[in-house]
């Protein structure tokens, strides 16, 4: 039911609305938000410009740390829910001032955002959950902000490899209280995993 739904709903107007580097300029909280959140390079703005079915909505790139700010885009019309493509972690050259900017600004809005509904945290099919996102799922535990774990790029791995990693990412989602138990495989250059997450954000957005 969702899933029908929400075709129609990501194949409609989806708009850029703004880039937010600080808390004082995000959007009136007037809708639903759902979060994407994950490692530098993991995949969060394609896996935004797959689900909306456009190439380029939200800016992709090959140097990670590339998104540093809040990117909202309003998806329907008149609205139904905002995503957000939250800036990456985690990145080996990261001075020590642009991590303390990130954890700032995103435990600001974990934790003060009423209208946020659920995050989707996404993880590197090829490596799994690592040390450098446990930070974040406490963020999202403390918070209480329920959360979805996404295996992204899976087609860069073999079926036998996925398989393992899969078992591996929801023993840690087990783990989390805010973690939902299943976990979402998904590549977003294949298409795979792409119709049930927006299902699934529809769903999150109403409240399911
Ligand atoms: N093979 C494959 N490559 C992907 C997939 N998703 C993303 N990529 C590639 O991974 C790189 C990073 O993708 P982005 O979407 O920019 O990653 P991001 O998480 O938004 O990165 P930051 O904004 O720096 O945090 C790009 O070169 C993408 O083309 C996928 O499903 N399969
Ligand atoms: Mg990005």
């Amino acid at each position: 039911m969702f899933e029908e739904r929400a075709r129609k709903l990501f194949s409609g107007p989806v708009n850029f609305v703004l880039s937010a580097p600080k808390l004082e300029f995000l959007p009136e909280p007037t809708v639903p938000e759902i979060a994407f959140a994950g490692r530098s390079n993991v995949g969060k703005s394609s896996l935004l410009n797959a689900l909306t079915g456009r190439k380029a909505i939200a800016r992709t790139s090959v140097t990670p740390g590339r998104t540093q700010e809040l990117n909202y885009f309003d998806v329907g019309d008149p609205v139904q829910f905002r995503l957000v493509d939250m800036p990456g972690y985690g990145f080996a050259k990261a001075p020590p001032a642009v991590v303390k900017k990130w954890r700032y600004l995103v435990n600001d809005y974990l934790r003060g955002r009423v209208v946020l509904k659920r995050c989707l945290l996404l993880i590197d099919a090829r490596h799994g959950p690592k040390p450098v996102d446990s930070e974040i799922m406490e963020m999202l535990d403390t918070a209480g902000v329920s959360y979805r774990l996404v295996l992204t790029k899976a087609d860069k791995i073999k079926a036998s490899e996925l398989a393992k990693t899969i078992a591996m990412t929801e023993a840690v989602a087990r783990k989390h209280a805010s973690a939902f138990p299943e976990i979402a495989v998904t590549s977003s250059d294949k298409g795979m995993g792409i119709e049930e997450l927006r299902g699934f954000v529809l769903q999150s957005a109403e409240g399911g």
